[in-house]
């Protein structure tokens, strides 16, 4: 179910199947799944527990081999890369929203959106930490660099995650449940960053979520069911909508 929808496709998967042990104890996580991420787009992942949500993530990420079909990120076919070329193209290419934020809590902020650029193994540029500090400035973070993460409130970590996750400009975001540990009015403020994100910087965002009111900010909401894409709303969605339908699909399930 491939559509032309964005003019370029940040990342596609192709025929993908993740196919886990063998024989009896087979499950088949993805089946046969075709899909297009197009560049500048905020899409949301949704579907019953278990329907393969966080496989399609790994596989997308390189966290995970698929056992049939090919991905790639960018022009990049990361299906046969050995795990160290996996290793650069995540550092420099992806980035990674979780829902316990994952701060190192013995640096400041600054300190925590530098950290792919250490990790990299290089200090940043002096036109990528004028980056980082717009980063900062516009996410709210401006006057809080030298803080450390307890010092700051979960919407502001949050924050400060997905300032970490763009330092390196990466070609594509992955949000695994991202306003999991936050309350309805900074889940609201991260969200509406994510998708502003988006349309500033034609930032790609792919966002996995069981909640039908965050993927309601997305442009495209992709409904897994049993390892294969079940529907496919392009456009936004208000959160009812999106929750019938994951009841419908719970229902057949
Ligand atoms: N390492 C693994 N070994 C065997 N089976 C696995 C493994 N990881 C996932 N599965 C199975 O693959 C299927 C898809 O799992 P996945 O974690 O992708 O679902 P999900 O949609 O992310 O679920 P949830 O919403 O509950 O996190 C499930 O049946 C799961 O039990």
């Amino acid at each position: 179910m491939s559509d032309t929808v964005f003019a370029q496709t940040a990342a596609e998967a192709r025929g993908v199947s993740k196919i886990y042990g063998s024989g009896d104890s087979a499950t088949t996580a993805l089946n046969n799944v075709d899909l297009q991420i197009g560049a500048g787009s905020l899409t949301a992942i949704m579907g019953p527990s278990g329907s393969g949500k966080s496989t399609l993530m790994h596989v997308f990420a390189g966290l995970d081999n698929a056992t049939h079909g090919t991905v790639s990120i960018g022009d990049t076919d990361i299906t046969h890369l050995d795990d160290n070329a996996l290793t650069v193209l995540r550092r420099r290419k992806l980035g990674f929203v979780f829902q316990a934020f994952n701060l190192v809590p013995t640096l400041s902020v600054l300190g925590n959106v530098t950290l792919p650029f250490e990790l990299d193994g290089r200090k940043p540029t002096a036109a990528e930490l004028s980056w980082v500090r717009e980063l900062l400035g516009r996410l709210g973070l401006g006057m809080l660099e030298a803080r450390r993460p307890h010092e700051l409130s979960g919407g502001q970590q949050q924050r400060v995650a997905i300032a970490r996750a763009l330092a390196m400009r990466p070609q594509l975001i992955f949000a695994d449940e991202p306003t999991g540990n936050l309350d309805s009015r900074s889940s609201r403020e991260v969200l509406t960053l994510l998708r502003d994100l988006t349309r500033e910087y034609q930032q790609t965002v792919v966002l996995v979520t069981h909640d039908p009111v965050a993927a309601s900010h997305a442009d495209r909401v992709i409904f897994i069911a049993d390892g294969a894409i079940a529907r496919d709303v392009v456009g936004r969605s208000d959160a009812k909508t999106l929750s019938d339908i994951i009841l419908s699909l719970e229902v057949t399930a």
